[in-house]
């Protein structure tokens, strides 16, 4: 049996995605700003794939949402270009994120800092979410902006978003939150909680990888990164990835239009899998599952590395992370795990397990038999976990 259950790195694609995106490849594949008939037959669909894509974050019709080619290219023009805008050409000069954001938004700060930009990194609390009252603490007059994820990839652990909005237009300060791990997955209401800027990813949500999206919020000024051919008014350049903006809109209708069921459905298998693990001994897992997203578990198992357990979950056909993607070449410890307090040695131990709406229970099951199992192999090779009685209840399968 093959389980994937790596779906906050990346989701399949959904089958009626993949329909919807077809006819546009090699049937209507008309330049959507070319004057013609080839050009013109895409506009109905994409005009259905933009109403997709409002609806899915309730943005009002005064807002943009602006296609990109993924999230991380959303993240480095919100950044990038308020800098542009209210550093180079005003009379700000700081920006306050996170310790945990994803690496497109602590690589472009890093970037931004060797630019003369003051970044503020705020810390986060035992279970990795900041706090509304720290980010006020931090905000001064020379502050363009506040950029807070709101979910995280790591963890699944929901930050704050709607307490910081509100601090963030009070002081006048503008906000952008990566909404990567967020959109498609938990509600998100652009018409209850103030954002100025947030990215999104399709391939998040069972939509094609590639293609993403930036909402900015009034349609307000941010200087464009991509310039020439004039596309999204001028906003990012480029010949519309038609088949792409149609699937993530599909994508979007798909995961949103019972979201509230979808959500029960994937976190009760998400739950079951994670109380399972729970009885081995010492192990923990990060947050409270009510401030969670559904499908996320970052479980830590003393005395077994990550990479060696992905190695041995990889053997048994389960596909899971030990974090972000992004950073996983590196076998670093996990940087989440270090910022809610965790010590190097467990921070070592992180598995990321993120489950999908496809997720089945006898995937489910399958797992928790391999884990189990895969545990007790690896405690039993391991020099650094003693021999010892389990510390809770439940017995270490023997392999
Ligand atoms: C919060 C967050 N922001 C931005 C990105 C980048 O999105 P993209 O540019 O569209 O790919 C990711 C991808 N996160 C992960 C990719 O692999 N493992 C992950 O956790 C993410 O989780």
């Amino acid at each position: 049996m093959q389980v994937y259950l790596d779906n906050n790195a990346t989701t399949m694609c959904d089958p009626k995605v993949v329909e919807a995106m077809l006819p546009f490849f090699s049937e209507q594949y008309g330049n959507p700003n070319s004057l013609h008939k080839f050009g013109s037959s895409t506009h109905p669909a994409l005009m259905n794939a933009i109403n997709q894509t409002y609806k899915a974050i309730n943005a009002s019709d005064n807002d943009d949402i602006v296609f990109t080619s993924c999230a991380t290219e959303s993240n480095n023009w919100v950044l990038q270009s308020v800098w542009i805008d209210h550093v180079l050409n005003g009379d700000k000069n700081h920006i306050v994120t996170t310790e945990v954001e994803h690496p497109s938004i602590l690589s472009t700060c890093k970037f931004l800092e060797e630019q003369g930009v003051k970044v503020t990194y705020l810390p986060v609390n035992e279970e990795g979410v900041v706090e509304a009252h720290t980010v006020k603490s931090f905000i001064t007059d020379k502050t363009a902006l506040v950029s807070v994820m709101w979910a995280s990839n790591e963890t699944g652990m929901i930050n704050p978003i709607k307490e910081i909005g509100e601090i963030c237009k009070e002081k006048g300060v503008l906000f952008h939150t990566d909404g990567v791990q967020a959109v498609g997955k938990i509600p998100v209401d652009l018409q209850d909680v103030h954002v100025d800027f947030l990215s999104f990813s399709a391939h998040k949500f069972h939509g094609p990888k590639g293609i993403g999206g930036l909402y900015i919020k009034d349609s307000q000024e941010l200087s464009p990164l991509m310039h020439g051919g004039e596309q999204m008014g001028g906003r990012r350049s480029g010949t519309l990835n038609v088949p792409y903006i149609i699937g993530m809109g599909k994508a979007l209708e798909l995961a949103t239009e019972n979201i509230e069921e979808t959500m029960a459905k994937i976190r009760a298998k998400r739950d079951r899998l994670e109380d399972a693990l729970l009885e081995l001994s010492d192990t923990f897992t990060v947050g409270n599952r009510d401030n969670r997203t559904p499908n996320t578990i970052l479980i830590s198992i003393k005395g077994v590395e990550g990479e060696g357990m992905l190695w041995d979950l990889n053997n048994g056909e389960i596909g899971a992370s030990t974090g972000s993607a992004c950073a996983s070449e590196d076998l670093e410890a996990n940087t989440v795990m270090l910022a809610i307090g965790a010590d190097n040695e467990l921070a070592h131990t992180g598995i990321r397990l993120s489950l999908s709406r496809f997720t089945t229970d006898a995937e489910v099951d399958y797992v928790i038999s391999h884990f189990k199992n895969a545990v007790a192999r690896l405690r039993g090779i391991s020099s650094s976990f003693a021999k010892q009685a389990p510390t809770k209840g439940g017995e270490v399968q023997e392999c």
